[in-house]
């Protein structure tokens, strides 16, 4: 993925997702630090277009990326093979995530039915391939069964070789029970069925995202939304939903001809494409499929003249098309390229070669709708925009045929089961047929507006959920990972307003990491903003490095070093505080005696009376004349006869080392007691401490998490 767009997807996430973005994160580092977390079992629940894939995406990156360092430590270990597997049910679930199927994943019989069928010999080949997964992820899990589910438990259990659930490794199921249920009426994961091992209510626990994404430009519609997701069949609509949906009723006179119809039913959906295309379309070109059959006499495979009718075949006797014409695959090409069951594409080209019969069509260009299909065009035979498909092989081994056909259809409009996961700006959605909880809730939430939305056959007796869903959820053990974003919650519930909140971060980077911090959801909490390792240079401050609602104080290395010019001269370092503006601070720039030390302090005089000073120590500066330098700032601190002194900063000096520590006995030796008890870096050290005078004034501290520092910010509440 383009690393400015992932980087963006990482900070727009809104606070839940960062959540359980952060929460896996760390257990990563964990994982990678030697730590032995134990596995973790997360399902992420929330409505259609809470973001669940957009977080998706962001995890995976992210865990990937920490988890490469894994292998590295085993010999002969393959560090192209993945650590983070991802995958879905459907094919066009899996590639709007770029993953793959859970069949192709883990090489699952397409027949589910026990007994369970072993990987036989290609055992090695599945094994070494996943021989680094540490991480499952599967999304659109409301369309995952029991049973495969159970297979998946059981092919991990058989390619890792653990009989722990899913073979030892860490689970991440995404998606939302009210959409879609498994085919064929099967149970939702979800609900309890007695007399069955319930691998999803022994271990998951579920975590909800409840800010809408998709329409976050309309906050109305995706309220109504919100509501009819979780409507059941006895309840009426509300008067205020009632008369927002009225607002997209249509009919099929006046709706939107050239947008994409979604319908409940295949026979629906089939008129339409036919009278779509007879509209639409002059030059109608007819595809009929090749069918080869044994020549009793030579026994050679024989060219039928015209398609084999009657029994039921995957791929259609004939398929009409036209240049233009809005078509869908049937068929899993290739996930990865985005050539999937469900993919869209507009025919481009209709290839033919002459044979004895006269031409005869064998490649289709298509001009596929998905953005990121273009990217990821490496070995389909692209042009342009353009993707080739042949035609694909079924066997009709009852009648000794073989078919060759293209696996496609026409897709003026679809099946709500073919909209799932999927984001349009607009769409005509009729409610007659729909036959299943939860097909009206998918088919309306596609749209990004009201306005987008028309609605054909209205009926809220169609817009029903699955009452045992509702009940199943309830039940279901929660996290809600407050424990990640700490200071978040406590200051939602703290009603001090004279409390103070000083936080302070190594950044790495002032410059390449302002944006980062801007949209922090936490670090923007704090009164007293103290960075370190600004890597600043020169006097002047862009108005990008500007914090909206801040006043900024900075020194960079190069003015801190009056007798060591070696360090002056060296990039990187330097020290800024970001201040509130209702604080009345002043900088206290100049300290009798204090050289040679990165330092800023500040002086708070109100709401609360403090001394602020923010350090950095690099970590090739000796300990002897730092310990010295310190000294005389802390000295020039007490003289100023102010009772509560903080002092926080990256100090180099690991607290949880079992070695002497003597910033640590020198703060102590001045009465100082420091705050912070866990790590603060991705290596689990504490190199960044909270120094206090009065630790009785501090009512609460602890570590935050970021994803751009090797240093994750500290903080404390003072009273
Ligand atoms: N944090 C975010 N910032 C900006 N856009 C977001 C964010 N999260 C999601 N989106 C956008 O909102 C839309 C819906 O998001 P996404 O497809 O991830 O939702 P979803 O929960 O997976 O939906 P569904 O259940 O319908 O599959 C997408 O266009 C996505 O890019």
């Amino acid at each position: 993925m383009d690393p400015t767009l992932l980087l963006q997807m990482y900070r727009n996430l809104n606070q839940k997702q960062a959540s359980v973005f952060y929460a896996i994160r760390d257990w990563c580092i964990k994982r990678v630090s030697g730590l032995n977390p134990e596995q973790f079992y997360f399902y992420i629940n929330g409505g259609a277009g809470t973001g669940k894939s957009h977080l998706i995406k962001c995890i995976h990156a992210e865990t990937s990326k920490i988890l490469r360092k894994l292998p590295r430590n085993a010999e002969e270990a393959d560090i192209s093979k993945p650590t983070v597997l991802l995958a879905a049910f459907t094919g066009t679930a899996a590639f709007n995530i770029s993953g793959t199927t859970l069949h192709y994943l883990l090489k699952l019989p397409r027949s589910l039915k026990p007994p369970f069928q072993g990987l036989g010999n290609k055992l090695d080949e599945v094994r070494a391939e996943l021989s680094n997964a540490e991480i499952l992820i599967i999304d659109e899990v409301s369309m995952v069964s029991k049973s495969l589910f159970a297979y998946v438990d059981a092919r991990l259990k058989q390619i890792k070789g653990i009989q722990r659930p899913f073979g030892g490794m860490s689970v991440l199921a995404v998606g939302d029970f009210y959409q879609l249920p498994p085919v064929r009426q099967a149970k939702p994961l979800c609900v309890y069925e007695p007399m069955q091992i319930d691998l999803w209510r022994d271990h998951f626990q579920m975590i909800t995202l409840t800010e809408i994404m998709r329409q976050k430009d309309d906050v109305t519609f995706a309220e109504m939304l919100n509501r009819i997701r979780v409507k059941e069949k006895s309840d009426a609509l509300s008067e205020e939903d009632r008369a927002l949906l009225s607002q997209a009723i249509t009919d099929s006179e006046h709706c939107p001809k050239d947008t994409l119809h979604i319908y409940a039913t295949n026979k629906q959906v089939e008129k339409h494409n036919s009278e779509s295309l007879a509209l639409f379309h002059s030059d109608i070109i007819r595809i009929d499929a090749d069918d080869y059959k044994k020549d009793p006499k030579t026994g050679r495979m024989m060219r039928q003249t015209i398609p084999f009718q009657g029994t039921k075949k995957e791929l259609p006797d004939t398929i009409n098309v036209a240049i233009g014409a809005r078509v869908m695959l049937t068929r899993n090409i290739s996930v990865q390229s985005g050539l999937c069951n469900g993919t869209f594409a507009k025919i481009a080209k209709i290839m033919t070669s002459e044979n004895s019969g006269g031409p005869h069509i064998t490649k289709l260009g298509l001009e596929l709708f998905n953005d990121n299909v273009a990217n990821k065009q490496s070995n389909t035979g692209t042009t342009d925009n353009i993707v080739f498909i042949q035609r694909e092989e079924e066997n009709l081994k009852q009648k000794g045929i073989v078919r060759r056909q293209f696996p496609l259809k026409l897709a003026f409009a679809c099946t709500i089961h073919k909209v799932q996961g999927m984001t349009n700006p607009s769409a005509v959605v009729s409610l007659k047929h729909i036959f299943e909880p939860g097909m009206a809730y998918v088919a309306l939430s596609r749209v990004t507006s009201l306005s987008g939305l028309h609605i054909l056959e209205m009926d809220e007796r169609k817009i029903f959920a699955n009452p045992e869903i509702t009940a199943a959820l309830e039940n279901m053990t929660k996290t809600s990972l407050e424990q990640v974003m700490p200071l978040f919650h406590i200051t939602a519930s703290l009603n001090r307003p004279d409390a103070l909140i000083v936080i302070h971060h190594n950044t790495e980077g002032l410059p390449s990491h302002i944006g980062d911090i801007q949209s922090h959801h936490e670090l923007h909490l704090a009164d007293v903003l103290c960075l370190t390792e600004t890597h600043l240079r020169g006097s002047l401050v862009g108005e990008s490095l500007h914090l909206e609602g801040y006043n900024m104080f900075k020194r960079n290395r190069n003015v801190s070093y009056a007798n060591y010019p070696h360090m002056a001269n060296k990039d990187g370092g330097g020290v800024a505080v970001y201040v509130k503006n209702h604080i009345q601070v002043h900088e206290k720039r100049y300290l009798h005696n204090t050289t040679d030390i990165e330092f800023i302090v500040i002086k708070a005089d109100g709401p609360i009376n403090a001394l602020i000073a923010a350090v950095y120590r690099p970590p090739d500066y000796r300990i002897h004349p730092f310990l010295s330098n310190l000294q005389s700032l802390l000295e020039s601190l007490e003289i100023m006869d102010h009772h509560l002194i903080i002092v926080c900063g990256d100090f180099n000096e690991d607290l949880l080392s079992k070695s002497s520590k003597p910033i640590l006995e020198l703060f102590q030796s001045k009465g100082y007691t420091q705050l912070i008890t866990t790590a603060t870096t991705d290596k689990k050290t504490l190199l960044d401490p909270i120094f206090i005078s009065q630790p009785q004034r501090c009512v609460h501290s602890g570590v935050l998490h970021t994803y751009y520092s090797y240093h994750n910010p500290v903080y404390c509440i003072i009273d």
